[in-house]
């Protein structure tokens, strides 16, 4: 992906959070339109021969399956849900590096987080028997939410790398301490401003737009009416609660093992630092 062919900055890596976000309302609309159908989140609950985990870890195989053989997963900005999966047919792409090697995956967390939390806030209860439909959108969704909180490794090297705040990071990491990288990283005004812009995206995209309310031409502005598709204030409320939190704690994560790495920048290794 284009992403990675420029210098990272924090500008550049905060334009694509932002363009996630509008990735994300949408992932969460599409999942809205079916129950909850926890069914599909208990292992064992449909039978399939070979496979004692959920419907959605059986989909999640599955699908990551066919990703991983088109080296979805050889991006440093892609990370898999399930283990064991088939090496690539396509022969290696070499990335810049531009994060330290490192292991780092939040799936497990961000899996429990979602089915338990977000899933409850985003969907009516109950059982609409749409179980394929259901755990395809989940896995649309996991794969998006997983992407936003793994930029949080580019966030990261981004900051460090800054000269203003060099060192104190620097004596934070030597010192072990996550709660002083937590404050330090932390930028209350980027994500006061995410959070309003949110809310607007989310009343603006979660609305029917009506054909007959106006049109291009007459510059008149379209207005939804009824039941908008999801309740405005839910993605913002993720985010607030899960998505921000996540996406810091990898940063913390990512930083506090910074260090044995020094400076990196050594082109051509893959994502796990081995040539
Ligand atoms: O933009 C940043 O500086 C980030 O670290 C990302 C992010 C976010 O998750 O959106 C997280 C922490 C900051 O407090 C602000 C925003």
């Amino acid at each position: 992906m284009n992403f990675f062919d420029s210098e990272l900055s924090l500008p550049k890596i905060r334009d694509e959070l932002v363009r996630l976000e509008d990735s994300i309302i949408f992932a969460m609309i599409e999942r809205a339109q079916f129950a909850q159908n926890t069914n599909i989140y208990k292992k064992g609950h449909f039978k399939v021969d070979g496979f004692n985990g959920s419907f959605l870890e059986y989909l999640l195989q599955e699908i990551e399956g066919v990703h991983a053989k088109v080296r979805r997963y050889t991006s440093p900005d892609e990370y898999p849900f399930s283990k064991n999966l088939p090496d690539p047919i396509l022969p290696p792409l070499q990335y810049p590096q531009v994060l330290a090697p490192n292991n780092i995956n939040y799936n497990e967390k961000l899996m429990h987080i979602y089915i338990n939390n977000i899933v409850p806030i985003i969907c009516k209860p109950g059982d609409d028997s749409n179980y394929g439909s259901a755990a395809t959108k989940d896995v649309e969704a996991l794969q998006i939410l997983s992407r936003r909180i793994h930029f949080g490794k580019f966030v990261a090297e981004a900051k460090f790398k800054d000269a203003k705040d060099h060192d104190q990071y620097v004596s934070l990491i030597k010192a072990r301490d996550r709660e002083g990288i937590m404050q330090l990283l932390t930028n209350h005004a980027v994500e006061e401003k995410l959070l309003r812009r949110l809310r607007r995206k989310a009343l603006v995209y979660g609305q029917e737009i009506d054909d007959d309310a106006g049109d291009a031409t007459s510059g008149q502005q379209t207005k939804g009416q009824g039941q908008p598709r999801i309740p405005h204030d839910v993605v913002a409320d993720m985010y607030e609660k899960y998505v921000i939190p996540l996406t810091k704690e990898v940063e913390v994560e990512y930083l506090l093992h910074r260090l044995d790495y020094g400076n990196f920048q050594t082109k051509g290794l893959t994502r796990n630092g081995t040539q």
